[in-house]
Parts: C-alpha cells; structure tokens; sequence
C-alpha cells in the first residue's frame, strides 16, 4: 500500500486532525442538550438567568467546537498536500526512470492527467477521510445513544427511522455513482481533446479542421451534459424522499411525545433535542455519503497513480565504464527489434570504426530512427546485441554509455531558458567561448549574433520563438557542446536549405568524432565512409555512394527519385 508510506511522515498530523475533529463532533453533540435545559429549566419557568448563563455555555461550546474545526482543518491540508506532494514527486521519478517502450504504452496525456488530477482526487479523499470520516459515524451514533438516554421509548423511532434514511441514500447513490464515475471517464476525454486541439491548433487551422474539432468537442460536452442531468434527477429524487422520512420521524415524536408530557414522563426541552438529533443524523448519513462517493473516485485514481508507482524499468544498467582499447567503435550484431506493436528491424549486422562517418537511408517507417534509438538504450534489442568499443551496450552504466553519445533527435526540442542555459545540458561548466565554437560548427552563431541579447536571449518552451531551421541548429550546436565521441543526426537537418546543409555537414567533417547521419536526402549523406539502406526494417545494401550504385536496388531507386525531384548533387 503505497498511500501508508506517504501517510507515515503526516501520522501524528492526521492523528491529531482526527482527535480535534472529534472533539467538535462532541460538542455539536451537548449543543441540543443545552437547548433542552434552556427550554425546560429557563423558558418553561421565565428564569432569565438561567436562560442568559446557558446562552454563554451554547456560546462557549459553539467557540470551541469553531476552534477545533479549524485546528483540524489545518491539519488536514497539511497531511493531504503533503502526501499529493511526496506523491507526485514519487511519480514524477518513477516516469523519469520509465522505458520508451513504458511511455508509449501508458502515454504522455494519461501520465499528466495522473500525477495532475488523480493525485487531487486522493489529496482531497485524505482530507474528507480526516474531517469527516470521524464526524459523522460519531455524530450518527452518538445522537442515537444520547435520544436513547433521553427516553428510550421514543428512541425507538430512530431505531426504524435511521436504517430507512440510509436504505435511501444507499439506493440512489449506488445508482448515481456509476453514472458520475462515467462522467468522470466522459470529462476525462473532454481535457484529452482540450489538451489535443491546443497543442495542434496551427494545424487544425491550416487545414480548416475548426468545424469538425468543434464538433467533436461539443458531441462530447453534450454526452457529458446529458449524463449529468440523468445522475442530477436522481441525486434531486434523495433529497425530498429522506425529508419526508424524517418528517415522519418527527411526527411520530411528537405524537408518542405529547403523551409523554401530558403524563409527566417528559419535557418539551426534551422533544426538541430529541428532534435536532433526528435532525442531526440526517445531516450525517448524507455526508458520509458524500464521503464514501469521494473515496470511490479517489480508489479509482489511486489504482492508476499506483500502476505508474509499481511500473519498473526492464531496462536496466550495467557497471562498466568505457575501456581506452579497443577496435571496432559500433558493432550491430544480429540484431532484431519490435515495439509492442509490431517487429521494426530484423537481424540487421554492421560495423562502425571510430572516426567514420555513417549514413543510414531508407523510405519512411523503414527502421532508421529505430535503429539509432538502440545505441543509448532508449529501447532494449529483442534479438542480438550491440557492442560499444567491443564491450555490450548493456553492461556499460547509463552514465557512461550515455556520455559518450551527443543525440540529435529529429524532433528538435529546446527547453524554457537561455541559449546559454540550453547548450550547457550536457556540458554544464561549458564556456562561451566552446558553445560558440558549437554554435559556429553548427551554423547557428551567424542568427545568434543577430539576437540583441545573444547568449542570454531566452528561448521559450519548446523553442517556439526561434524558426524551425534554427532550433535544428541549436539542437545540433547542444549535442556538439557536449563533444560526444559518436554524434547521431537523426534527421536533424531536415529543416535546412541545402546550402546550409552542406556547410554543416562540411564542419562536421573537420571533427574528430564518429559521425551516424540518418536522412531521407542522398545528398546529405553520400559523401559518407559508409552508407546503410534499411528497408522494411532490414538491411539491404551498405558500402559507399559509388558501391551501392552499383550493388542496391533500393538505393538507386532512392537517388532516382531525388535527382528526378532536383534534389541529389546540389553541393
Ligand atoms: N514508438 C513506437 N511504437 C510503436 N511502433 C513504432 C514506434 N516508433 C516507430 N514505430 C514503428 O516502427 C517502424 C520503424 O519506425 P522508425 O521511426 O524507426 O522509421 P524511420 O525509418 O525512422 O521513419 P521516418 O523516416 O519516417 O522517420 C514503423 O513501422 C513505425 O510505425
């Protein structure tokens, strides 16, 4: 039970949330006792003393009970923020440690909505279960003992009338309840789309698409609409059917009752307590009704924020550290790969030695990214392995392993902070003078110069204020920063002219860096040490421009169709 680790450091919080929560409830109790003396022993006698100096005690009591609510209210909050916020921390690092593979299967929307609203739902069951869950069964029994102390006769009515007010509630919330835990699922789709539409409104624009989103939306809203007014009419049934309950309850008080005062058997002070404790239990069963619907919602929410607790890495690393001797940089052997969905390479075998550089080409979904995802270890093989400096990939640590590769992902993504902030990820003590040299290496310095500010210009999240060639560039520029003994451009200069391009392939050549260039563009990496074509996930050719133009099919084709398109030999 994860929820016991994140309540221990709040124990004695909760505890003492409990005990003053507890102490109002006695309190709330006393008060129709106090109402009672003062109509028996003040108003039935016209003593005016009495009347003033119990006013004082209802006052006292009400005062403390006020107080005492509030100190558990603090205590509360302080319990229920602190267990959503080591929590969500938990989850936070529990993502981080996620494989690729785990992340595709839950989805990124889902863990938000996770660590975001489900982690309220329970903050918010911690609370109610300090505040109430204590309340109301003591207010319940403890009005129910107290009408049995005042006479027992008449405290039968309650005996029949209490199990017939929660018979009520209990009917129409299990009716309601799953109807409200579908709009919960109903609402949840409703921030999905939200979250979809803004994120992709350019395109949702470009492409005219605004009807038909809004439509979606609004088919969705109406759904959710509709329910709501069902669960609503039914919840609205609750409300007068327990009135009419207890106003029977009430009559048939008063009607055994007044026998009782005309034998003398009673008090009318003792009638009215009898009825604010009727009153009373009411009140209770509907909140603890209220309470037990909350922690539905809640158990519903802890069940998804405890599969994102227990999820553990398969992946795992190793211990060794990289070694100074060795021969072949990169080998693939024998390697094959599927996602959960579907095989994305087969047996694909090939060597890289240190200082090459290495085209990988093929069609789209031909297996390239996928490729260069297993060298870090985003992705595990399913079959053979990979060796790094001859050692397996997978008994180096992830920090070593990890160091040596300076990754350009073809989605080039800058993070919320300065230029400067942003190329000094992988080299935090990197000076100006080498994130320069990587931004002139990377053809970036020529527009940061233009920027007013340089360095300190501040990139908003997501690098939505630079062109999508530049924050290419600067993605390159951050991997260079690093100085990685292997650099992998995975499509990354997508986005460039082709002058810029060549330039940028030009200053690469001068470094002493392995170098793995994945591209659809031949004229991106013909001029390689090696050229790979995939296909279909498997490896169809490897050797120079000039070899696989004469040995590669795929190839060809690939080179056909550019120069058919002007793009091939532009340099
Ligand atoms: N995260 C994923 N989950 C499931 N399947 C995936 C995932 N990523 C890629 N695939 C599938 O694996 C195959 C290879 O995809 P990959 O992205 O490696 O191709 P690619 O050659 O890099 O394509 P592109 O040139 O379009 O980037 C495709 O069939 C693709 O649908």
């Amino acid at each position: 039970m994860y929820i016991m680790k994140y309540l221990k450091p709040y124990k004695w919080q909760a505890i003492s949330g409990f005990i003053f929560k507890l102490i109002e409830a006695f309190l709330e109790l006393c008060i129709p006792m106090a109402v009672a003396l003062i109509i028996d022993n003040g108003v039935a006698v016209h003593n005016t003393n009495y009347i003033t100096k119990m006013a004082f005690v209802i006052f006292g009591l009400s005062t403390v009970g006020y107080a005492s609510s509030l100190v558990c209210q603090y205590f509360a909050s302080l319990t229920s923020q602190g267990v959503g916020t080591l929590m969500r921390k938990d989850m936070y690092r529990a993502i981080n440690r996620y494989d690729y593979q785990d992340l595709d299967i839950i989805g990124t929307p889902s863990l938000i909505t996770r660590i975001t609203n489900d982690i309220n739902q329970i903050q918010l069951a911690v609370a109610m279960v300090i505040r109430l869950c204590s309340r109301s069964p003591f207010l319940i029994i403890g009005s129910l003992i107290m009408s049995f102390v005042i006479n027992w006769q008449v405290a039968l009515i309650f005996v029949i009338v209490a199990p017939l007010i929660a018979f009520s509630i209990y009917f129409v919330m299990s009716h309601t309840a799953p109807m409200y835990s579908h709009i919960q699922h109903i609402l949840d789709n409703v921030s999905l789309i939200t979250r979809e539409n803004l994120s992709g409104v350019r395109v949702i624009r470009a492409f005219n698409q605004q009807d038909n989103e809004q439509k979606r939306f609004e088919s969705t809203t109406t759904k959710q609409k509709e329910e709501q007014i069902i669960a609503g009419n039914l919840s609205a049934v609750l409300n007068p059917a327990t009135t009419i309950i207890v106003n029977f309850g009430i009559i048939a008080i008063l009607y055994i009752s007044g026998f009782k005062i005309n034998a003398g058997s009673m008090t009318q002070g003792e009638v009215i307590s009898l009825i604010n404790y009727m009153n009373q239990i009411l009140l209770s069963m509907y909140v603890f009704a209220n309470v037990i619907v909350i922690l539905n919602k809640a158990s519903a929410s802890y069940k998804r924020c405890a599969d994102v607790l227990s999820q553990k890495p398969d992946i795992v690393q190793g211990i060794n550290e990289a070694p100074s001797d060795y021969q072949n940089l990169i080998t693939y052997d024998h390697v094959s790969f599927s996602y959960y969905s579907g095989n994305a390479l087969t047996d694909v075998s090939f060597n890289i030695l240190p200082g090459q550089t290495i085209g990988i080409i093929g069609g789209t979904g031909s297996g390239k990214t996928t490729l260069i995802n297993l060298i870090p270890r985003f992705y595990d093989v399913t079959e053979g392995e990979i060796r790094i400096k001859d050692l397996p990939i997978k008994s180096y640590k992830f920090k070593d392993l990890r160091n040596m590769i300076g990754i350009v992902p073809q989605q080039a993504t800058l993070f919320g902070g300065t230029i400067r902030e942003n190329m000094q990820w992988g080299h935090p003590h990197a000076t100006d003078e080498e994130i320069y040299e990587a931004l002139e290496l990377s053809q970036s310095k020529e527009f940061v110069d233009k920027m007013t500010e340089g360095l300190d210009t501040y990139i908003e999240q997501g690098g939505k204020n630079v062109s999508g060639g530049q924050r290419q560039r600067l993605t390159i520029a951050r991997a260079l920063v690093k100085k990685p003994e292997i650099l992998i451009l995975d499509d990354s200069a997508s986005a460039l002219d082709f002058a810029t391009d060549a330039k940028l392939r030009k200053a690469l050549s001068t470094l002493n860096m392995t170098v793995i260039i994945v591209s659809q563009r031949v004229s991106a990496l013909m001029h390689a040490d090696s050229i790979v074509v995939l296909s279909h996930g498997e490896v169809v050719g490897q050797g120079t421009h000039d070899m696989l133009m004469n040995t590669c099919d795929v190839y060809q084709e690939i080179v056909m169709s550019q120069m058919e398109g002007g793009q091939s030999n532009e340099e």
